[in-house]
C-alpha cells in the first residue's frame, strides 16, 4: 500500500511526533494550506484558520477531515457529507480552557473594581461544553448563575437545569456569550445581543464575548458605557474594529481555549478519531515530549480574605490581561499584524489541574481550590 499523505496544520502541537506513524506528514501554516497542497492527501488535520470547502478539495483524494477545535464555521459540513468525506470535529477539547480565562477574568475585574463576586450574578448565553464547565466553576465559587440556552431548554430528555430566557439572562451583572455563531436559522446567534439589548444595558453591566465575533453587535457595544468590555473573539479577525478594541477593558486574540492542554486534547482526540478510521493502533510515545508540570504554589497567607488569595493564585496561574498588552498599540495596524502571530506563538499555559498548590493552612480555602481541580498538596 502506498504510504498515506497527511497534510496538517503546523500550530496542532506534537503534529508530527502524534500522526507521523500514519503516514507521511507536511505540516503548513493553517492560513496557507492550497488546493495544490492538499491535492495528493489522503487525509487533512486543521485549527480554525483553514476554510474547509469545495475550493479547497474539490481535486484532492482527501477522505478524512479533523479539525482540532470546536468551531465549526470554517468547515463546509454539507460539502464533505455530499462527498463522502469523513469528518471529526473535537468537540469540547478547550471547554475547561475557556472557561478558565473567564474566572480568571472576573477575578481580575473583581479586584479592578473592587467587588465581591459572590454578590454577583453571572449570565451564561450558550450552556453547553463551555458555558456547562463556566457554571460549575462559579457555582464553586459561590458565584449565582441565570443561564439561557433554548435549544437545551426545548429539548424534553434535557431537565437538569432551569434556563432562563434571553431578556432575563440580560439582566446579569456579568453577561458572557458561549454559543456557536449560526448566521440563520430558529437559533440563529449573529448579532444575539443587538443594539436594542445593548442599550437597556446599565453602566454596572459588564459584557464578555469569548465565544465568536459577531454574537454581539460591536458598534452597539463599543458606544455603550459599562463597567467593563472583555473581548476574546472579534468580527474580521484579525482585522479587528478599533473603535470596540479601544473602548475594550480587555482585548486578547481569540486566545481564550488556547491553554497547552486544549490544544493537545483537540490533536489527540482528532488523532484517535483517524487511528479508527484507518483501523491502526494509536500510539503514546509523544506523550514523553510533554513539558514538565509547573512549579508548586504556596499558599500560606492566613490573614486574606479567601478572594484575595484566591485572586493572588490565579494571576500566579495566568493573566489575561498579559494576553491583551503582548498585542497593544496605538496603531491599529499594528494591532491587526500582532493578532495572528500572537496566537500562532501563544506562550505556555497550563491548565489549574496541572498546577500543585501547597501549604495551605485554611481548611475551607483547601476544599475549594478541590473543587476547582487544583491539586492539593499538604
Ligand atoms: N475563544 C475561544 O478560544 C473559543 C474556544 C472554544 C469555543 N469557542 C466558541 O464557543 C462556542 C461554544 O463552545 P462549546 O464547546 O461550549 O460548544 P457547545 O456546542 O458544546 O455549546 C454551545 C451551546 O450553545 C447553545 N446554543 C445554540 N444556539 C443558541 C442560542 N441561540 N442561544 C443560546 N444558546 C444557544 C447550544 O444549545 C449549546 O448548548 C463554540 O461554538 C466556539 O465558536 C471559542
Ligand atoms: O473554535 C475553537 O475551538 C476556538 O475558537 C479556538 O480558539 C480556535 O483556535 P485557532 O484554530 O484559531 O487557533
Amino acid at each position: 500500500m502506498p504510504t498515506r499523505q497527511i497534510v496538517i496544520d503546523d500550530a496542532v502541537p506534537y503534529a508530527a511526533d502524534m500522526f507521523g506513524h500514519l503516514g507521511e506528514i507536511t505540516l503548513l501554516p493553517g492560513k496557507k494550506i492550497t488546493p495544490s497542497d492538499v491535492q495528493n492527501a489522503d487525509a487533512l488535520i486543521v485549527r480554525s484558520r483553514t476554510q474547509v470547502n469545495q475550493n479547497l478539495l474539490t481535486n484532492s483524494r482527501v477522505q478524512f477531515v479533523g479539525s482540532t477545535v470546536v468551531g465549526l464555521d470554517h468547515i463546509d459540513q454539507t460539502y464533505l457529507q455530499k462527498n463522502d468525506i469523513h469528518f471529526y470535529s473535537a468537540q469540547g477539547c478547550n471547554a475547561n480552557s475557556v472557561a478558565e480565562y473567564v474566572i480568571h477574568v472576573l477575578f481580575d475585574l473583581a479586584e479592578r473594581h473592587g467587588f465581591d463576586l459572590q454578590h454577583k450574578t453571572l449570565g451564561i448565553i450558550g450552556v453547553g461544553n463551555v458555558g456547562g464547565r463556566l457554571y460549575q466553576k462559579a457555582q464553586n465559587l459561590g458565584i449565582k448563575c441565570l443561564l439561557n440556552d433554548p435549544p437545551r431548554e426545548r429539548d424534553p430528555k434535557d431537565n437538569e437545569l432551569n434556563f432562563v430566557d434571553l431578556d432575563q439572562c440580560l439582566t446579569a451583572d456579568i453577561i458572557t456569550v458561549h454559543t456557536p455563531l449560526y448566521m440563520s436559522g430558529v437559533d440563529c446567534t449573529y448579532n444575539l445581543i443587538n443594539a436594542e439589548h445593548i442599550s437597556r444595558l446599565s453602566p454596572e453591566q459588564i459584557l464578555i464575548n469569548a465565544a465568536r465575533g459577531g454574537i454581539i453587535n460591536e458598534a452597539a457595544w463599543a458606544a455603550q458605557p459599562l463597567q467593563a468590555i472583555v473581548v476574546d473573539c472579534w468580527e474580521n479577525e484579525p482585522n479587528i474594529d478599533e473603535t470596540l478594541y479601544r473602548s475594550a477593558d480587555l482585548a486578547t486574540p481569540h486566545i481564550a481555549g488556547h491553554s497547552l492542554e486544549a490544544k493537545i486534547a483537540g490533536g489527540e482526540m482528532v488523532y484517535r478519531q483517524l487511528c479508527r478510521h484507518w483501523q491502526i493502533e494509536p500510539q503514546n510515545n509523544w506523550q514523553t515530549l510533554l513539558p514538565p508540570d509547573p512549579q508548586p504554589i504556596e499558599i500560606d497567607s492566613r490573614t486574606e480574605s479567601s478572594q484575595t488569595k484566591l485572586h493572588r493564585l490565579f494571576k500566579e496561574v495566568y493573566n489575561p490581561y498579559n494576553d491583551d498588552s503582548a498585542i497593544r498599540d496605538k496603531q491599529i495596524q499594528k494591532v491587526h499584524l500582532a493578532f495572528e502571530d500572537y496566537r500562532r506563538t501563544y506562550p505556555l499555559r497550563r491548565e489549574w489541574h496541572r498546577h500543585r498548590v501547597q501549604n495551605i493552612k485554611t481548611p475551607h480555602l483547601a476544599k475549594l481550590l478541590k473543587s476547582l481541580k487544583f491539586i492539593i498538596d499538604g
